[in-house]
């Protein structure tokens, strides 16, 4: 029987949950350290561990058949590689920023300028949709100080929380794309394989789904009781059960994690009482 080969960054900032997400799916693997391919013990999967930015290469290929990989990455380098899920974790931006007290206030102030990078392909697409000749120079890291050490008038790089921006004394002033974790795949995937990705994307989203949601648990006085369950979505609808209490019900229903304190100050307001919330570790619908 043939196995999915799944990539995975070796290291970085996106191993780690790269790793839970798999655990959370029931794939065990065996991890030695220094080993850059491990089997799993229960499932026909198959990681290698590599550089995150080698990944869209590897999947043109069909050296692996799936990757997770930030989609950053693939929209610069994958060309027409696709994506079946974003994953929810490694959210940032790509954003063009120059320094705090340049007069470049605009993406149009950078014409015949010249931008420090990592992402060369991203950036010059972009300049020509939007009619502007600036010139990249192209660097592997540490893109944010080429401001200050004279070798751009700008940068394009990752931006999450703006602190290294902040640090090197820049301001953003165009975002390019947002990005977080995909799980991409490989154009030459055979039926058996496409059979394996079916089930293992069938397992993520069912793991995001009971991330994204809380299973809630109340007491409520029957005369509210419609009230209640108006706030309440449930997956069908609440389950309403009576109490030993005469004039009581326990409601069980399930809520988006988003919209979690709106809705228990909206259930506390009508007279819900003794409320549960816990969190769901995987939703299948
Ligand atoms: N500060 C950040 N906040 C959130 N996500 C980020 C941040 N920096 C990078 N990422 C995301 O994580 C991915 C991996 O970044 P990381 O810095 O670990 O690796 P890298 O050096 O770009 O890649 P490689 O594995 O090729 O060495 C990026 O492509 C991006 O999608
Ligand atoms: O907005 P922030 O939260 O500050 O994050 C953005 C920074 O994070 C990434 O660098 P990283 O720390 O991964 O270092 P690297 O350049 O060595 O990859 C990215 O290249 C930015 O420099
Ligand atoms: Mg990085």
């Amino acid at each position: 029987m043939s196995k999915l080969r799944i990539a995975v960054q070796k290291s970085g900032r996106l191993n780690e949950d790269s790793m839970q997400i798999l655990k959370d799916i029931g794939i065990s693997i065996d991890n030695g350290k220094d080993q850059l391919k491990a089997s799993a013990r229960n499932f026909p999967v198959e990681v290698f561990y590599l550089r995150n930015g080698d990944i869209p290469q590897y999947l043109k290929d069909g050296v692996v058949d799936a990757a997770i990989i930030g989609e950053n990455v693939l929209i610069e380098k994958g060309n027409d590689l696709k994506f079946v899920e974003r994953l929810g974790f490694s959210k940032c931006k790509v954003s063009i920023a120059v320094p705090k007290d340049s007069k470049d206030n605009s993406l149009k102030d950078l014409n015949g300028k010249k931008i420090a990078t990592s992402y060369p392909e991203t950036v010059k697409k972009f300049l020509k949709e939007q009619n502007i000749d600036a010139q990249l120079h192209i660097i592997n890291g540490s893109v944010e100080i080429a401001p200050n050490i004279g070798l751009a008038d700008g940068i394009c790089d990752i931006v999450s929380s703006g602190s290294t921006l902040f640090k090197n004394g820049l301001k953003e002033i165009e975002v390019l794309l947002k990005s977080e974790a995909v799980l991409a795949v490989s154009p030459i995937l055979n039926d058996e394989k496409q059979a394996i990705l079916d089930t293992i994307q069938f397992r993520i989203q069912s793991v995001l789904k009971g991330r994204d949601s809380k299973y809630v648990l109340l007491n409520a006085p029957n005369d509210k009781l419609e009230d209640i369950i108006a706030l309440l979505p449930g997956m069908k609808s609440p389950t309403v059960l009576p109490l030993a209490q005469e004039g009581w019900s326990s409601v069980h229903s399930v809520i988006p994690k988003n919209d979690f304190w709106n809705i228990i100050e909206g259930l506390k307001a009508n007279g819900a009482q003794g409320i549960l919330v816990c969190p769901i570790e995987k939703m299948v619908l």
